[in-house]
């Protein structure tokens, strides 16, 4: 088992450059399905998500030429569907949750497509009802076989219908997009998710030949065509890397210069950050979080006590909440944390009161958390990261902590964090990868 031994209480300072985005390579990747000819993805995340949904195509007999580490050209000529349908799919698909958007490209291609239990992270009840529910729209036959633990999905042909989603679901909205690419008719989603990642995968269908409008609202219209062709795509920053870095940044003490962020793409991200005390420098497309010796949480107009929830996009991405909890640890004042969307995605917090935070856990969706101040330091443990997210607010906590800590099931960060040991060191971090 790998971990992270980390000394904490260096001041970090340099450039870094955040990786591509996880969650938008993982809709992209799955996109390739839909047309025979080349598709070039660029700025790929080296992460052991995006490496297993590459080696799933691989599997799928799609010719995958990994030009180098974050350039790769998919060519998916001749599919082979009997594999989706086998125990090493079942089990290799379960160890990530982007796997599920398969199903959308196969459904358009072939109409046929296998839906194993996805995986991802172990963060509460992660229901596929907007996938199903929206597949059926199209007249998509769905039965679930108890045996196998399969969804096994087919039609004669996909038809284009009206659709308001259950809920905008991420996954569930790329999955349905893409089913709707080549359907017969016209789809129209309501409430469909807007995500950059969801931006950005509509604009790649466009230029494959996809007749999508509406991007980056809630009300896509989409007009199926006969045929898919080759693109060139390139992934946009991680939105959630930049988040994890400003976190690192302020709770260290350290001067950081994030690197071609793509601002536009971050949301409200920027502003929550603010909301916490912590001054950001936007110069250009870069983020300049420069030392600050403390920093305060600000109040709402009222004097009331600042809540930050979570919200579809473009509200704040319950992706970065475990990290602005970690972040508010050692600010002035206090905040009280909502994460609405995930039920399990707190306990976590449990490891920061042992290393000496003051958080008081109201239920399994709130916190709050009241800042030390700098009044005193955290205490390094030894701690399990729980899930990707929790995992760098662990690190996060351990970096700027007194002594050393122990991060054992470093898996979970390498899910979504490319080379992040090596990367902080760069940086002056203390933090070694070994075998315990
Ligand atoms: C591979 C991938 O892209 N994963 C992301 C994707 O997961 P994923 O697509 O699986 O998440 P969904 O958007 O489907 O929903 C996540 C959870 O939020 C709940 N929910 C969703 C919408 C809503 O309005 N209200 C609500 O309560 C759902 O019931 C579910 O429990 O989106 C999540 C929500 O941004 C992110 O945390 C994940 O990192
Ligand atoms: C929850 C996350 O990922 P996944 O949906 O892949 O588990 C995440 O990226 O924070």
């Amino acid at each position: 088992m790998n971990v992270f031994e980390v000394t904490g209480g260096n001041r970090l300072k340099g450039e870094i450059i955040p990786q591509g985005a996880k969650n938008e390579a993982l809709q992209v990747i799955c996109a390739v399905l839909l047309t025979p000819e080349e598709v070039t993805i660029k700025n790929i995340p080296d992460i052991l998500d995006v490496n297993l949904l590459i080696e799933l195509l691989a599997e799928m007999n799609v010719e995958v030429n990994r030009v180098d580490r974050s350039t790769c050209v998919f060519k998916a000529k001749d599919v082979d569907i009997d594999y989706l349908h086998s125990e090493a799919f079942r089990k290799k698909s379960g160890r990530l949750r982007g796997s599920v958007m398969l199903a959308g490209a196969m459904l358009a291609r072939y109409k046929k497509a296998f839906i194993p239990k996805p995986g991802g992270d172990q963060i509460g009840r992660r229901r596929l009802d907007t996938h199903v529910i929206g597949f059926e729209k199209f007249g998509i036959d769905i039965n679930h076989n108890q045996e196998d633990g399969f969804f096994h999905l087919s039609a004669r042909e996909l038809k284009g219908s009206y659709m308001l989603l259950d809920e905008p679901s991420v996954t569930g909205t790329a999955n349905i997009v893409m089913a709707a690419t080549m359907a017969k008719g016209t789809t129209t989603i309501y409430n469909a998710a807007c995500e950059p990642y969801l931006q950005q995968l509509c604009k790649m269908l466009n230029r494959m030949g996809a007749r999508i409008s509406g991007i980056g609202s809630n009300l896509l219209v989409i007009e199926g065509v006969e045929y898919l062709s080759g693109t060139e795509h390139t992934i946009l920053p991680d939105m959630i890397e930049i988040g994890s870095f400003i976190g690192l940044a302020a709770m260290t003490q350290s001067d950081i210069l994030i690197k071609n962020v793509s601002v536009p793409d971050l949301g409200v991200i920027p502003n929550r950050f603010e909301q916490l005390g912590i001054q950001l420098e936007i110069t250009g497309d870069d983020i300049h979080v420069p030392t600050q010796e403390s920093y305060t949480i600000q109040k709402y107009f009222d004097g009331g006590v600042l809540t930050i929830y979570d919200h579809p996009w473009p509200g704040f991405t319950p992706d970065l909440l475990s990290i602005v909890l970690v972040t508010a640890i050692q600010a002035h004042g206090s905040v009280l944390i909502h994460q609405k969307m995930f039920e399990s995605r707190l306990f976590f917090v449990d490891k920061l009161i042992e290393m000496g935070a003051q958080i008081i856990l109201c239920d399994p969706h709130r916190a709050v958390v009241i800042g030390l101040g700098r009044e005193q330091n955290l205490r390094g443990i030894t701690m399990s990261s729980p899930d990707i997210r929790a995992g760098v607010a662990l690190l996060i906590a351990a970096l700027s902590a007194e002594g050393k800590s122990t991060i054992q099931n470093i898996e979970q960060i390498d899910r979504g964090y490319q080379h992040i040991d090596t990367r902080l060191q760069a940086l002056g971090a203390d933090i070694r990868r070994s075998q315990k």
